[in-house]
């Protein structure tokens, strides 16, 4: 089979509802902000969409058949062990991550100073080069429930290699 027909493409979404009395983490990184994101897990919708999307590219299913948010084991849990459980689990199917690009829609805080650590972080979560990985950030122009900073939304999109 040749090396084309061998990529799988792969998008993934999430959005997380901004709360007091959180913590924010995106990308795996804690971002000081008086607001953080709820959610059953440590609810960092950035690694969400990136673990959405390398399942998607694997038809895997999503996160939720993977780690039940009824389950107590993963409360409060560390979304970067997550992505890299179902990066194992990919990697036992054949598939290698090849790259992967996102955007945040975050009307606030502002991103930009804590992008090269997020940028990092997520490169070793997914063990990848920094250059094949891309973290976007955009304010919702302030419309609608992202741009009242109710709550935070994550994309991602990656391709992935099978083996045969
Ligand atoms: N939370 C955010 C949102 C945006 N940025 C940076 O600002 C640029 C302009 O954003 P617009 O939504 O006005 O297009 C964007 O390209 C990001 O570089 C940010 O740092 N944090
Ligand atoms: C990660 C899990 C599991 O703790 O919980 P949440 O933090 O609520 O996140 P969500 O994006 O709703 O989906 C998957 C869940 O099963």
């Amino acid at each position: 089979m040749s090396e084309l027909s061998r990529l799988r493409v792969g998008q993934g979404y999430d959005v997380h509802r901004l709360v007091e009395g959180r913590k924010l983490i995106l990308g795996g990184v804690h971002i000081p902000s008086e607001l953080g994101l709820l959610g059953h897990s440590d609810a960092d919708a950035l690694l969400h969409a990136i673990t959405d999307a390398i399942l998607g590219a694997c038809s895997m299913g999503d996160i939720g058949t993977h780690f039940s948010d009824t389950d107590p084991q993963f409360e409060d849990a560390d979304s970067g062990v997550l992505l890299q459980q179902v990066i194992e689990k990919a990697t036992l199917k054949g598939f290698k991550l090849m790259n992967l690009d996102s955007t945040l829609i975050c009307q606030s805080p502002k991103l930009a100073p804590h992008m090269a650590v997020m940028h990092q972080r997520v490169a070793q979560l997914c063990g990848l080069p920094v250059d094949s990985v891309n973290i976007k950030a955009k304010t919702n122009e302030k419309l609608g429930y992202l741009g009242r900073k109710e709550a935070i939304e994550a994309q991602a999109v990656v391709l992935m290699l099978r083996d045969k």
